[in-house]
């Protein structure tokens, strides 16, 4: 079984092209192959943080589908990093630039833009759709329909709280920075992501955001099941909205964004339609770190001793890029 080692700003996955595959996985061997092989002690060259499970699409308008497991098996509706890593794998198998990738509940529009640098392939993605209702969210918060700064006082008796779903639920509060690199983000989320917590049954992802300058933020997250990662990509569009809502208002829409994250820095762009709904535009590197080939059943079996591993060199051009770009922006 052949699969693609890749990663959005440091938010990293296992592609598996099941149209590749003799047969398609089950769902139950979809999911204990991301158990698996997502391990970061057990797993598959240090593991990831999901597997990104790429078929055929629902119609000739995409050009494929991306489904999005987390490491402990569940699955999430989107994935931002992750659709630029399986848009650029799409472009790569049908010399295409600009489609659709069908998600969940989405077809969305992905499309190749510049480099950052030198071999930092850079990909933008569509995150829509843009919900604040507490349906959308699967949030339980007592009277609260829709949650926009406001403070949640089972959580925290001083951070305001803004909950959006881009598809997937994000919880999002603004913070200084000894709170942004303190202990308090986790301890919230993982209550959050806790079983038989009231507030999100069905977990959520949290971060923590830092206002660097105008139309710069630092995103730190804790996502659904995973814990903490490098970046996700849609808290950090979903951060962009809020920033936008409550920092600089519609003048700041259609204006790019630098948002940056333990794992690098992308771009954002927050739109809104004429219908008064919000979408954003996720621009940032779709790196190819090795392609590996491992026999499915002892993947199955967390057997990872015969393992064919070949780096493609991208990450030392995407190391390169940290040090040389990212720093200089923070
Ligand atoms: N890291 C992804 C989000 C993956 C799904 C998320 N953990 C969830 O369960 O909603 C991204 O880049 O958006």
């Amino acid at each position: 079984m052949k699969l693609l080692k890749v990663h959005g700003s440091g938010n990293d996955f296992f592609i598996l092209d099941q149209s590749k595959l003799e047969k398609p996985l089950s769902e139950a061997e979809l999911k204990l192959l991301a158990q698996k092989i997502c391990d970061r002690k057990s797993g598959l060259h240090g593991g990831s943080d999901g597997v990104l499970s790429v078929t055929a699409g629902h119609n000739d308008a995409v050009v494929g589908k991306m489904r999005v497991i987390n490491a402990d098996g569940s699955e999430a509706s989107m994935c931002g990093n992750g659709i630029r890593t399986v848009a650029r794998y799409l472009s790569e198998q049908n010399n295409q630039n600009a489609f659709k990738v069908e998600t969940m509940q989405a077809d969305l529009e992905v499309k190749r833009e510049p480099d950052f640098a030198p071999g930092i392939t850079v990909f933008e993605a569509e995150i829509s759709p843009v919900s604040f209702t507490a349906k959308a969210l699967g949030m339980h918060v007592a009277g609260t329909e829709k949650l926009v700064n406001e403070s949640i006082p089972e959580l925290s008796a001083t951070l305001k709280f803004s909950a959006v779903a881009v598809p997937n639920p994000h919880l999002i509060a603004f913070v200084d920075h000894a709170t942004l690199i303190g202990e308090e983000l986790g301890r919230i989320a993982s209550y959050l992501n806790s079983k038989g917590n009231p507030i999100f049954p069905d977990g959520v992802n949290v971060s923590f955001v830092e206002v660097l300058a105008k139309n710069k933020i630092f995103v730190r997250t804790y996502e659904r099941g995973v814990g903490f990662t490098n970046a996700c990509g849609t808290a950090m569009s979903a951060s962009s909205l809020m920033y936008v809502l409550l920092f600089t208002g519609k003048s700041g829409l259609e204006e790019k964004i630098t948002v940056l994250n333990p794992g690098g820095m992308v771009k954002t762009k927050v739109h809104q339609r004429a219908d008064g709904s919000y979408w954003m535009s996720l621009i940032g590197n779709a790196t190819f770190v090795a392609t590996v080939e491992v026999e499915l059943s002892a993947a199955l079996a967390g057997d990872f001793s015969q393992v064919s591993w070949q780096e493609t060199g991208e990450q030392k051009a995407y190391e390169h890029f940290v040090r040389s770009v990212v720093k200089n922006e923070l």
